[in-house]
């Protein structure tokens, strides 16, 4: 088994006039072809620690490795290179262009890589059918819905092949058949081409569609589970878990599976 993430001992103090200490000791292992999910309670730290694997900010102490490198041991133009090539992210609100199309948006990252037009164009094909949004290629982005629109920030994150795809809270601006949907792909994705995955989420139904589910409180790891066959059954245990962590129940998707 290869591990595409390796985070060992990572702690994070962000200074001030009051340090806040927001991660500690964290190990956390994510296998090739894995989708995990993180979740705990409103400033438990996920954000903290995805910026840490995506090397938006460094750690105090601790390391992570993507694929056997160390990001943060880094050049600033390595890291850029590194995190291009490596890393592949969707955001909440979805980060693309709108006056760029669909297509425009999908080829962006391999026109920074300057690959030939032809390379681009299949791979653009095969990535818009995989998602099924091959009938909106040509859309602008303003013209298109929001399960759409992160279906092509998915597309666009994936098109350069990395290692590992950050999602943070993916499903957040989306109503619950445009989440589901959204979800699904992602499933698809992991099944089919192997992608390996890591989602920060406070929704529970996204984090059934995970393989195994993290939870962090006040910074430390206090907890794991395992989806089994039924990801109904799955669902339900990530609520357990969320309730028995604590946090507020609006950050619990009582919704829907
Ligand atoms: N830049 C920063 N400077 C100082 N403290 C910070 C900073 N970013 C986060 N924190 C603190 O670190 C802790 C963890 O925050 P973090 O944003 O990682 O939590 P979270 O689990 O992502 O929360 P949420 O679910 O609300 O997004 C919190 O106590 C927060 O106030």
């Amino acid at each position: 088994m290869t591990d595409i993430l390796k985070v060992t001992g990572l702690s994070k103090v962000y200074p001030g006039k009051v340090a806040t200490r927001a991660l500690t000791d964290i190990d956390l292992t994510i296998q090739k072809g894995e989708f995990v999910g993180v979740m705990g309670p409103s400033g438990s730290g996920k954000t903290t620690l995805l910026n840490m694997v995506s090397t938006i900010d460094t750690p105090s102490s601790g390391t992570v490795l993507i694929n056997g490198s160390n990001p943060h041991a880094l050049k600033k133009k390595e890291l850029a290179l590194f995190r291009r090539r490596e890393l592949g992210f969707v955001f909440q609100d979805f980060n693309l262009l709108d006056t760029l199309t669909v297509a425009e948006n999908i080829v962006l990252p391999l026109t920074l890589d300057k690959q030939n037009l032809r390379t681009m164009e299949s791979k653009l094909e095969k990535i818009a059918d995989r998602l099924g949004i091959t009938e909106i290629l040509n859309k602008r982005v303003y013209e298109i819905s929001g399960g759409q629109r992160q279906r092509a920030a998915i597309a666009r994150a994936i098109i350069p092949e990395p290692s590992l795809l950050l999602a943070d809270e993916p499903t957040g601006a989306l109503d619950s058949n445009s989440s589901r949907t959204v979800m699904q792909t992602m499933e698809k994705l992991n099944e089919t081409d192997g992608v390996t995955m890591m989602l920060v989420t406070h929704d529970a139904q996204a984090a059934s569609y995970c393989h195994r589910v993290v939870f962090i409180k006040d910074g430390k790891l206090s907890g794991e589970i395992r989806r089994g066959d039924s990801r109904q059954a799955f669902f339900q245990k990530v609520i357990d878990m969320l309730s028995y962590l604590g946090g507020h129940t609006h950050e619990l998707s009582t919704v829907r599976v």
